[in-house]
């Protein structure tokens, strides 16, 4: 059994102000994975103290006392890797080989891409007799869920501390044991006390204080669309900066003249990746309705050759993290039945051969229509809609046709086209033909899929104002200047 039943507040363990306990659970056996404290308001009043005195001296550090103190956390990452990956697994359900490969290693990533970005950062700029000058925004909420626990701690922790700020983090009740280790890893690394704190809790306690503080500056939320109003109503009398990473449902526009089979398989496989739990996950394909015979044809094939079970068995699939969701996707996958849509493969239930845990059957739905529930919700879990288009006018039709806008994927050979298609998407991130990942490609979304990007450079914007100083600039800020206008290019 895990235990995490201390915070970590003005750089040391504490114990909670009340006693208040939540048990973590399984998803792979539905038996206790470990036990955590949860955090109050006093709590949180403590934490956010910490981390607004450490603030007066760490905002003043220079950049290169911060890139040593990265070159310090990530000497201290890399042997706790398969630690965190070891408790995604249990605390979230990531199959054992994905959960060190992916989860743990995009932490370390994050890392390096912030400390990179922090090497060369324009902080400051003159512009004409004004002097820009970018200051870290103060201090940080951070508040994250548990589909990829450790991505999305890190992609803010990052970016925040490159910046500046000082903070306190709240990771989901579901996925706490990773954010120990992480926590373990600032306090290794020596980061000093107070500028990163860490308070366990649910949401409408902790979550909510932290939303709602006086002395926090600027929130970073990841989760729901539901929780991020929340967040956000909470912040708006203090009229904190708020930062949101939120749902969506993105199209996947199958061009006519792409690998039909091709694209439809690798289709499948990204909605099913990570158990279906991905934000940006492809979850409405659009195929040519003259394809959707062929369509069928290789999903169907795809879907079934998707090995789910237990995650410490080198499947490619594992459960969804909670009952909850388990019984939201059962919900769901009902009602894309009764609604009419043709189920091509998976279906209700638990895939043969399981009978315990939060395992979902990959499913899939041809001939659905974009006004279907299944087309509108985003599911969260490894459940993929097809829905045919007449022509591009069309499928740009249908793939707007939704109030997210996080990500959207096109596949095709014509580059006129896919540039066309590109353009036309309202949504923060498009992927071509199964592109790799890029850490320095800004990710957010459009409409109400949330406001603002993490990752690479633009995930510093979140982190700072700007301030404008009219006239000569000040006194020592000369050699800044001068420093600053050796790095433009001539004229
Ligand atoms: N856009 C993105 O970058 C992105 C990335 C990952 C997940 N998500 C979204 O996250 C959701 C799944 O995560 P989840 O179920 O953990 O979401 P959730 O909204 O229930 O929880 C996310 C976090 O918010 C906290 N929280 C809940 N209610 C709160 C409140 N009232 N005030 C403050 N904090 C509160 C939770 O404790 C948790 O730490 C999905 O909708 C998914 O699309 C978005």
């Amino acid at each position: 059994m895990r235990e995490s039943l201390q915070f970590y507040i003005d750089g040391a363990w504490v114990e909670p102000a009340a006693p208040k306990r939540w048990e973590v659970i399984n998803p792979a056996t539905e038996q206790p994975a470990g036990v955590i404290a949860l955090g109050d308001q006093t709590d949180v009043d403590r934490a956010v103290a910490a981390a607004k005195k450490a603030f007066r001296s760490f905002s003043r550090t220079s950049r290169q006392e911060r890139i040593e103190m990265f070159e310090s956390i990530i000497a201290a990452y890399r042997p706790r890797r398969k630690d965190l990956a070891e408790a995604i697994t249990d605390e979230m359900g990531a199959p054992a080989e994905i959960a060190e490969n992916l989860h743990a290693l995009i932490g370390q990533i994050h890392l390096k891409t912030a400390m990179t970005v922090l090497k060369d950062y324009k902080f400051e700029q003159q512009r004409g007799t004004t002097w820009l000058m970018h200051e870290p925004i103060g201090v940080c909420a951070l508040i994250t869920p548990w589909n990829w626990p450790i991505n999305q701690i890190a992609a803010k922790v990052s970016p925040a501390l490159a910046c500046g700020c000082t903070m306190v983090l709240k990771a989901s009740e579901y996925s706490p044991f990773s954010a120990q280790i992480w926590t373990e890893i600032m306090h290794a690394a020596g980061v000093p006390a107070g500028v990163f704190n860490m308070v366990h809790g649910d949401g409408p306690t902790v979550g909510a204080a932290l939303s709602s503080h006086p002395d926090i500056d600027m929130v970073s939320f990841t989760g729901s669309t539901r929780a991020g109003i929340e967040v956000a109503r909470n912040a708006a009398p203090t009229i904190k900066r708020v930062h949101q990473e939120l749902g969506g449902k993105s199209a996947n526009i199958i061009l006519a003249d792409a690998d039909i089979a091709a694209a439809v398989t690798a289709g499948v496989k990204s909605v099913a990746h990570n158990s279906g739990q991905s934000c940006n996950a492809p979850t409405r394909m659009l195929v040519p309705a003259s394809k959707m015979a062929e369509a069928i044809v290789a999903a169907r094939a795809a879907a079934e050759g998707i090995m789910v079970g237990d995650p410490k068995a080198g499947v490619e699939v594992g459960p969804v993290v909670s009952k909850v969701q388990f019984d939201k996707i059962q919900g769901l996958i009902e009602k894309g039945m009764a609604e009419g849509a043709t189920l091509v493969a998976g279906g209700p239930g638990r895939p043969d051969g399981i009978d315990k845990g939060y395992f979902v059957r990959p499913t899939v739905f041809a001939d659905v229509k974009n006004d279907m529930t299944i087309a509108r919700e985003e599911i969260f879990g490894p459940v993929l809609s097809i829905l045919g288009y007449a022509d591009i006018e069309d499928a740009l039709e249908i793939a707007n046709d939704t109030p997210y806008g996080l990500a959207g994927y096109i596949q095709g050979t014509d580059p006129e086209v896919i540039a066309e298609v590109a353009s036309r998407m309202r949504a923060g991130q498009i992927i071509i033909n199964q592109a790799h990942p890029d850490p320095m490609a800004p990710f957010g979304g459009y409409k109400q899929s949330g406001n603002g990007r993490e990752w690479g450079d633009h995930a510093f914007e979140g982190f700072l104002e700007v301030k404008a100083m009219l006239g000569h600039p000040p006194r020592g800020t000369q050699e800044a200047v001068a420093r600053t206008e050796a790095l433009e290019p001539a004229k």
